[in-house]
This record gives C-alpha cells, sequence and structure tokens, in this order.
C-alpha cells in the first residue's frame, strides 16, 4: 500500500467491504521462491517445514529472496465485565498491573521480543472501563468495538515485517471461548478451557457464563459476535490483523485468545487468514479444535498457556531461521556442490 498511511474503515459495513476485497499473496514472488529453494545446497524438502514458511513470507512481501528484519509485537489490554463472574484464577486489577510490568519490561513477552529482535509497543484499552458483562448486555456497542479495531489497525507499524498480536485481560479466555463457540457451534464445555488456571467450580462458572452470553447473542456475522462477546484487547488484535493484511505484513498468531481474534475475520471470509500462520498450540484445552477450524497447523507445541505473544514471539526465530536459509544459502551451482 505504499507509503500512504490508510485510515481505519470507520463503519462495521465499511470493515465488510474492507474484507471482500483483501489484497493476496503475489504468485510471481511465490514462484521465484520455489525455484531458489529448489537450488539451495541441500537435499530436496531437508528443510522440511520451514521451506514452505519462507515461501508463504516472500509471497506476501512480493520478493522470492525476502529478509525479516523489522518484527513488531504488539500487545493489547483491556478488561471485562464476565471477570466479575468468578470466571478467572485472577482478579482484574492484575490487566493494569501486568501493564505496568509490560512498560517497565519485566514481562515473559518483554523478554522474548527482546531475544528475537522485535520492537515491543504496549495498548492500554480503556482499563477503567471494561466491557459489559456478555450475559447480561452485548460485551460492546458497535461503536466502542470500532474504537477498539482502530486502536489494533493503528498500533501496525506499515514498514514492519511481521507482526506478532498478543493480549492481556483477567478473563478473556472465557470471552475468547464465548466467540469459539459462537462462531463454531458445539458445547460451551467444548471451548472452555483453565486459562489461568481455575479450579473446577471456576470450570463450572466460566460454561455456564459462556453458555448464558451464546445464548443470548446468538446470530450475526464476525464483527457482531466480536462485539457481543469480545473485548477491547480481542477487537484491537483483529484490527491489527486486517491491518496486516492490507500492508502485507505476515502475522503470526498466538494462543486461543489471538486465535479467537482472528477467528472473527475467518468467519467473514475464509481465506482472510491467508496472511497469518499459527505459531503454537496452547495448553489451553479447545485450542486445538480453534486451529483445526482455523485450518492452521502449530509450528510448535510448547505447553505454553500464558498469552501476551509470547508463543508467538518465541516462533519469530523458527521464521527468521527459515528465511535466512532461503535467503542467505548458496545455490549448488554457487557452491560447486553436486545435485544429484
Ligand atoms: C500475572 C499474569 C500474567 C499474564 N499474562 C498473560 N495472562 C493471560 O491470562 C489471562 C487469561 O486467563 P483468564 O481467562 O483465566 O483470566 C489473560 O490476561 C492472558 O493474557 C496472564 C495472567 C496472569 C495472572
Ligand atoms: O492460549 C493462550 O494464549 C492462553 C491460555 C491461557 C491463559 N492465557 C492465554
Amino acid at each position: 500500500m505504499g507509503t500512504e498511511t490508510m485510515q481505519a474503515p470507520s463503519t462495521f459495513d465499511a470493515y465488510r467491504r474492507l474484507t471482500a476485497e483483501l489484497p493476496g499473496p503475489d504468485a510471481g514472488a511465490v514462484a521465484a521462491a520455489q525455484e531458489r529453494n529448489a537450488q539451495l545446497t541441500k537435499p530436496p524438502a531437508a528443510l522440511g517445514r520451514l521451506e514452505g514458511l519462507a515461501q508463504w513470507y516472500a509471497g506476501w512481501r512480493g520478493t522470492g529472496r525476502p529478509v525479516l528484519d523489522r518484527p513488531q509485537v504488539v500487545v493489547f489490554a483491556g478488561n471485562h465485565g464476565v471477570a466479575a463472574r468468578g470466571v478467572s484464577a485472577f482478579p482484574p486489577e492484575v490487566t493494569v498491573q501486568m501493564v505496568a510490568n509490560f512498560r517497565a519490561g519485566g514481562a515473559a513477552i518483554n523478554q522474548l521480543s527482546e531475544t528475537f529482535g522485535a520492537r515491543m509497543d504496549v495498548h492500554a484499552l480503556e482499563l477503567d472501563r471494561p466491557t459489559a458483562d456478555f450475559t447480561e448486555a452485548p460485551a460492546m456497542s458497535e461503536d466502542e468495538c470500532l474504537a477498539a479495531l482502530a486502536t489494533g489497525w493503528d498500533a501496525v507499524d506499515p514498514q514492519a515485517d511481521l507482526l506478532v498480536t498478543g493480549e492481556m485481560g483477567i478473563g478473556n479466555t472465557t470471552s475468547a471461548a464465548a466467540i469459539a463457540n459462537a462462531l463454531f457451534g458445539g458445547a460451551a464445555a467444548d471451548w472452555v478451557g483453565r486459562g489461568t488456571g481455575v479450579d473446577a467450580g471456576g470450570l463450572d462458572r466460566k460454561t455456564a457464563v459462556v453458555e448464558a452470553g451464546v445464548a443470548r447473542h446468538s446470530g450475526g456475522d464476525g464483527l457482531d459476535t466480536l462485539a457481543r462477546l469480545g473485548g477491547r484487547e480481542i477487537a484491537a488484535m483483529a484490527g491489527a490483523i486486517l491491518r496486516a493484511r492490507t500492508e502485507r505484513i505476515p502475522v503470526l498468531l498466538d494462543g486461543f485468545i489471538c486465535c479467537a481474534a482472528a477467528a472473527c475475520l475467518h468467519a467473514l471470509r475464509a481465506d482472510a487468514l491467508d496472511h497469518c500462520a499459527a505459531a503454537h498450540v496452547s495448553a489451553e484445552s479447545a485450542h486445538p479444535a480453534m486451529l483445526e477450524r482455523l485450518g492452521l497447523d502449530p509450528l510448535l507445541s510448547l505447553g505454553l498457556r500464558l498469552g501476551e505473544g509470547s508463543g508467538a514471539a518465541l516462533a519469530i526465530g523458527i521464521l527468521k531461521g527459515a528465511i535466512a536459509c532461503h535467503s542467505g544459502m548458496a545455490t549448488f551451482a554457487e557452491a560447486g556442490v553436486s545435485d544429484g
């Protein structure tokens, strides 16, 4: 999209129109990357999934020999009305406390961003104004959801060459489960998990909250579901993921909550996440099912259940490795190696 900054859409319908006209990958760059890959000094397919990853990245960046040196991690924070229902093992004030921790450099995502050379930004979304309890009312009005989407949209650096969206919001695995249940069906119990580590009673309360929310807010498309059952940080992630697509910036998706945000876009258009790769499968019990519904095969399985963008930040290392091999290795001809 050049250097001009694209404004965030200002209505749900404008988002729907934008989603209908998303750019795709550059087929010529994919073909060039495939051709290059076939000449590199290794047995065919010996770099396994790294090869496809590099070609995917090449397609979105529009060059057969890409570099990855400006990754951006953005962490969005929001508070949830349903947190008052005893659905988390931690109190809601942890959200604002963790934002301070992010800003002071003390969280896991700070360490991982630094380790993998990513710029890290933090956006707190109206933490003193939690969303409405979605068992009683839509979590957000359309205008509130649009404001959160725009925060995400504007947070993306158009010069970045990779985006990771992370989140912090006590209660947000309940919101993510409700989104998944509304979009994918099944029973509430299929989509709830332990989050920060709730006990059996907490899990029962979570299930009941998701059941009530989904019963109240059935129908509608991905954007309606995002507003009614989501949270500000979840909407911001959706806005950022969509903006990245318009800028042809590839995205590494994090855990269950990040994927719930992505699922709202997927519901609008089945190929809306073609510029995204699933970084990992988290220990949240419904994350495997969510990934399957999104048609995504995670790169890592490390038992993480943190969020913040942590699993996706780790996968920056995998992607950097894939691209370094693809773009930096010698060809058989260059190295004078016999190509069998
Ligand atoms: C200290 C702390 C740091 C975190 N960083 C991410 N989360 C994660 O846990 C929360 C979701 O779990 P639930 O739905 O059970 O509240 C989110 O904030 C998520 O990012 C954290 C949670 C805590 C307690
Ligand atoms: O899957 C995740 O990202 C996750 C799981 C539990 C708690 N926070 C995040």
